[in-house]
């Protein structure tokens, strides 16, 4: 379980967050959405423990948290396989399931014919892939996405947010994914919390809905 009491967080003189009182249980997917700024991933950074709050407190009790940022930051210097084996080596995946868990992985993100490929030869929905089966080959039981589908093209952003819904359901993990585009939730998240002026507050889901807030256009092929 993820819970937050009485937390605050603020960068100088800027708060960003006051009292946040939240709480994430095992199989919950959850969508973040808000202005720019707001403090969506400041959220998700407290939740996977990279930022430590000014106030309250921030207890996870998840086994296995992982958070895909907005860009891949892949190591350059590493082959796409060598990516994923050193991340299922730190998380302590037995060695003799490293190669199949990589492969498996790679597979179901499109790459099984880049595992050799070097981070500058990908595009950026590769790269993006990549970083994504990086972060599922772990089976995560929190998975924390923070906008990482945001550079794609509609396809493959429908494809990618439908992997993570079927492995969260699949493995009972928690989601929480952060989107300036509700119509990206659909299907991938059950609550919406909004985001803005300090505060987090559920919000009924706004899929697709016209003329909601953070809404655009959505895609051709739905999500
Ligand atoms: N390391 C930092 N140092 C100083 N200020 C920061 C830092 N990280 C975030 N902030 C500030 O905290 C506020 C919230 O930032 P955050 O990135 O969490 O917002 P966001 O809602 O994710 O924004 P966006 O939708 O544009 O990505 C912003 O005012 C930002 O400038």
């Amino acid at each position: 379980m993820l819970e937050m009491r009485n937390l605050s967080l603020a960068f100088g003189p800027r708060t960003v967050f006051d009292d946040i009182r939240l709480e994430v249980r095992p199989g919950e997917r959850i969508g973040v959405i808000g202005p720019s700024g707001a403090g969506k991933s400041s959220l998700l950074r407290v939740a996977a423990g990279l930022l430590k709050p000014d106030g309250g407190t921030c207890r996870n009790t998840f086994q296995c948290t992982r958070l895909v940022f907005q860009e891949p930051r892949l190591l350059p210097w590493r082959n796409v396989a060598d990516n994923l084996d050193i991340a299922l080596r730190a998380g302590g995946v037995a060695a003799g399931e490293i190669a199949a868990r990589r492969d498996r992985w790679l597979g179901r993100v499109g790459l099984a014919d880049s595992a050799q490929a070097w981070p500058s030869e990908l595009s950026g929905g590769m790269a993006q892939r990549a970083a994504l089966a990086r972060a599922l080959a772990l089976e995560p039981d929190l998975l924390l996405l923070d906008e990482p589908f945001s550079a794609l093209d509609p396809a493959l952003r429908a494809d990618l947010g439908r992997l993570c819904a079927e492995q969260a359901r699949a493995t009972g993990a928690a989601l929480i994914c952060i989107s300036h585009q509700p119509w990206e939730l659909a299907g991938l998240v059950d609550r919406i919390w909004r985001v803005a002026d300090g505060r987090i507050a559920e919000q009924p889901a706004p899929f697709g809905r016209p003329g909601a807030p953070d809404h655009d256009a959505p895609p051709a092929s739905g999500c």
